[in-house]
């Protein structure tokens, strides 16, 4: 299998008949350049149509595509820039050979060895596969604009996005502006913690643009607030939004007519409906191609790859699973427990080593005073609870006090396992007491704050300000990320839920198994 492949193709609506055929010859991005050239002015509402059609019929397609804008645009003479060496180069049976040897010839950057091969569109196959065009956007005009502008997250990159730059690209004719909301506008979207950095969103627009249009200025920014610099460059004629974003475009208006500009042009584009697998999908995705769907299926995934812990022994294969207050990390080792896992819960552990008798006792009440025993003279876990919640100093004595006590039985019970290969460690200050150096991988459970505050007040009748304390009192999720190997969050269904953990069990099983292999 090649990394890069380009494909020449005839006839956009054929592309459903080709792709079978070499998707599974290209690993990493596929570019397609349309050829013979057509005229741009005549065709542009047809071309952008091409675009969207092509960009959400291949979305099932598990490679970059990235439909290459000179062939539409006329602009092809000089060279076929692509930012990746070309591998392969493919051709349909309508591709002259003297297109073939000028297309070659203009492609800029490929492998010294790259091939090219002929592809025979699947003709056996029911012609209704062919994409068939869509009329509802033919009232466009096919006007051009020496300035357009856009903005949006543009997390992961996906054939959503890519419809919107390729009509930006399409309808611009010397400089294109591009606006990247910077983190700080994103807290209230889905998963935020794992949007990509905005450094790296800017520099995948950035990447893909260039690749699929060479000829434009670009300029990719971050921005922080919906407006960006279109409510103070006069230059910019035009903007691209998607259907949902249209009342944005009408508060930039009125701002540009406020301060003496001229209005933007606008041109709305559908959001794409996405065909969701029923199997390994949580139903409360969205239906529309979505970044956050994106970030949703990352749940269960290896985020980060686990680095071999010498300090302990190979087996068994420790997780450590933590989580911010009441993200559901007791559900999730359960789930675990029933697939076959050794679960130590660090919180159980704890409440036993406050029973008279146990090493926990007297320490606690030599710190705390007899003002935290009960009737029966056993430790009030209430009472201690509300002294050590409202107090970091309080809570760094109560903790040195109990994380070696809680160690020690965990190591203990660790090194008596003798028939489970998995041991999850349940832990909920897991990074901050740095029990990480006793663990093989980090799985963290996250939920957005108010949920939490939400489940606080129900399960445990705490009140809003209590329930902030004790969130207070712990790590912020976005530090949980940075150390998750695999992360989860509970915040959808127990379907949801199950299908995250299903997920990353049967990667671990295979990560597991590689390990012992190897031993
Ligand atoms: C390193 C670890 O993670 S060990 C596991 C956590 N336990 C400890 O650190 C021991 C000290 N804590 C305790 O002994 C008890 O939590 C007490 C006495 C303070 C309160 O007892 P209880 O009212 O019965 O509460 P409980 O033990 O169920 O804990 C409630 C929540 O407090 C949080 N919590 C517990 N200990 C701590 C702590 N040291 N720092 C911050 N938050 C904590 C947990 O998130 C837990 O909720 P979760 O299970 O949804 O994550």
């Amino acid at each position: 299998m090649t990394k890069t492949g380009l494909l020449i193709c005839s006839n956009p609506f054929r592309l459903l008949r080709i792709f079978p055929q070499i998707q599974c010859h290209v690993q990493n991005t596929l570019y397609v350049h349309f050829c013979p050239l057509p005229v741009l002015d005549k065709k542009a509402v047809r071309h952008r149509l091409t675009i969207i059609d092509a960009y959400k019929n291949l979305n099932i397609i598990n490679v970059d595509v990235r439909i290459l804008l000179c062939g539409l645009k006329g602009t092809l003479g000089s060279q076929i820039a692509t930012k990746r060496p070309v591998d392969v180069i493919f051709y349909d049976d309508h591709i002259k050979s003297e297109e073939l040897d000028s297309v070659v010839s203009s492609l800029s950057n490929k492998s010294p060895d790259f091939k090219t091969v002929f592809v025979q569109p699947n003709e056996d196959s029911d012609s209704s596969i062919d994409m068939k065009e869509n009329t509802q956007y033919n009232k466009v005009e096919s006007k051009l604009f020496e300035n357009v502008v856009l903005g949006g997250t543009f997390d992961r990159l996906h054939n959503g996005h890519k419809i919107l730059l390729s009509t930006a690209a399409l309808k611009c004719t010397k400089k294109l502006t591009v606006g990247v909301t910077d983190i700080i506008m994103l807290k209230s979207k889905k998963l935020w913690e794992i949007i990509e950095p905005c450094s790296t969103r800017i520099s995948n627009v950035e990447g893909f643009l260039k690749d699929i249009d060479p000829t434009l200025e670009y300029d990719v920014l971050p921005i922080y607030d919906i407006y960006g610099p279109t409510i103070h460059d006069p230059a910019f004629e035009m903007i691209i939004l998607s259907e949902e974003t249209m009342k944005g475009g009408e508060l930039i208006n009125e701002k540009r007519l406020n301060a003496g500009l001229q209005p933007l042009e606008i041109l709305p584009l559908p959001l794409l409906e996405e065909k969701k697998s029923t199997v390994d999908c949580c139903q409360e995705e969205e239906n529309k191609i979505s970044s956050s769907n994106y970030r949703m299926r990352l749940l269960g995934t290896v985020l980060k790859s686990p680095q071999p812990n010498t300090n302990i022994p190979a087996t068994p294969y420790v997780i450590g699973l933590t989580g911010g207050i009441a993200s559901g990390k007791s559900s999730i080792s359960n789930y675990l427990k029933e697939l076959g896992a050794y679960v130590i819960n660090a919180d159980t552990l704890a409440h036993g080593l406050y029973d008279i008798n146990q090493p926990a006792y007297q320490p606690i009440i030599d710190t705390f005073g007899s003002a935290i025993l009960n009737v029966n003279n056993e430790v009030d876990r209430k009472k201690l609870g509300a002294i050590v919640f409202t107090s970091k100093d309080k809570l760094d004595q109560l903790n040195q006090i109990m994380w070696p006590l809680i160690l020690q039985k965990i190591k203990i019970l660790i090194e008596s396992v003798k028939d489970h290969n998995i041991v999850v460690l349940e832990a909920a200050v897991l990074l901050t007491a740095n029990w990480q150096v006793h663990c093989h991988e980090i799985w963290v459970s996250i939920i957005p704050e108010v949920e939490a505050i939400k489940r606080l007040q129900e399960r445990n009748h705490l009140s809003e300000i209590d329930s902030r304390n004790r969130i207070n009192s712990q790590p912020l999720n976005s530090e949980y990320v940075k150390n998750a190997n695999v992360l989860f969050s509970t915040l959808w269904s127990y379907d949801c839920t199950r299908i995250q953990i299903r997920r990353a069990w049967n990667n671990l099983l295979i990560r597991v198994s590689k390990i012992h292999r190897f031993q």
